[in-house]
């Protein structure tokens, strides 16, 4: 579905992308996360045709985003940053104009855009001016902007920012849910690391507008990072023990080891099991498992919280957002 090589674009003396080689298999839900300036937009504006490389290819749905700009927007929706809908108009009457305005039929486009009022959960509201909707409701209508088409490539730039985590969690429902409907491949990019991890069966971290990793999150997590095991002792003797004992890598610091394996929760059993028959008793235990931030502090050296980034916790996830 889109098919990169060296894909690079320069402003000035800003290299913001920097030899990007992408494959996406049709039905994927890529993301795109890295910290504010990676060049996870631009690359997304290149793919989308708004921009063009400066030098390096792209195919989108197979068409060449230079030569055949034409084609790669007719198989593809994209919701940019910005609101896309006139806020004087209703919004069904704005999903209805911009179905026409993609060539479809009045009735056509009625019932398209009737569809997707039902499927992201507009209907009480399509009917008032957009002006009226809530940041949840508005986002929801214009990704409904960017399917009337009915694309098989969906492009999202920062869908769920500035909305809170219970909007935020029901708009990615609806795009979950859209994509089992329709087998849509989405496209997004996002700050917030529990929305890549959750969502996206694939994450790929940009930095500096480079690649710097492209796996799902689970094998991201194991390879680069582990899960750490804390293992705590009565005895300081007992912990040095258990720590000679033991195969694994592993750091002590009086009576408490940190052990870090790639399957913590399969391993504990049995590690507790085999300390306590060799007379080590454990009187304390925690698993922490490694998060995508772990990942991209591994792989550079920082944290995704920094450099243009500040962190803001919620009570259900970390985000990134702009300082
Ligand atoms: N039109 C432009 N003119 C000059 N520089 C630009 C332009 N667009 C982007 N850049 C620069 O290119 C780099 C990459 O920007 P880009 O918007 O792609 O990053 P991003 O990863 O999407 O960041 P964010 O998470 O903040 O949206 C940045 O240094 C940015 O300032």
């Amino acid at each position: 579905m889109i098919e990169t090589h060296e894909l690079t674009r320069h402003f000035k003396d800003v290299h913001a992308v920097q030899g990007i080689n992408l494959t996406v298999a049709p039905g994927e839900l890529v993301a795109l996360l890295g910290p504010n300036g990676a060049g996870k937009s631009t690359t997304l504006r290149m793919l989308t045709t708004l921009i063009p490389p400066t030098s390096g290819t792209a195919e989108v749905a197979g068409f060449d985003v230079v030569r055949q700009q034409r084609e790669v927007r007719q198989r593809i929706g994209y919701i940019g940053q910005g609101n896309g809908a006139a806020h004087s108009q209703r919004g069904r009457d704005e999903l209805i104009s911009q179905g026409r305005a993609y060539g479809l039929k009045v009735a056509a486009a009625r019932e398209r855009a009737g569809e997707l009022i039902d499927s992201l959960g507009l209907g009480e509201v399509a009917d008032r001016t957009v002006s009226t909707l809530s940041g949840g409701q508005r986002r929801r209508l214009d990704i409904a902007m960017g399917l009337i088409h009915a694309p098989e490539l969906l492009f999202l730039d920062e869908p769920s920012t500035g909305l809170d985590p219970q909007n935020r969690a029901n708009l990615q429902e609806h795009i979950m849910q859209l994509r089992k409907q329709h087998e849509t491949t989405i496209v997004l990019t996002t700050h917030y690391l529990d929305e890549a991890d959750s969502m996206a069966e694939r994450i790929i971290v940009i930095d500096h507008g480079r690649i710097i990793a492209d796996d799902t999150p689970a094998r991201l997590k194991t390879e680069h990072v582990g899960d750490r095991i804390i293992l705590g002792f009565d005895h300081e003797t007992d912990a040095a023990a258990a720590s000679a004992r033991l195969p694994h890598q592993i750091h002590r610091s009086g009576t408490q080891l940190t052990i870090t394996v790639p399957d913590a929760p399969r391993l504990v059993p049995d590690l507790l099991e085999d300390l306590r028959s060799a007379g080590l008793p454990v009187a304390e235990v925690e698993v922490r498992r490694p998060t995508l931030d772990d990942v991209f502090l591994k792989l550079t050296g920082r944290s995704l919280r920094e450099g243009g980034a500040t962190a803001e916790t919620t009570d259900r996830d970390t985000t990134l957002v702009e300082a």
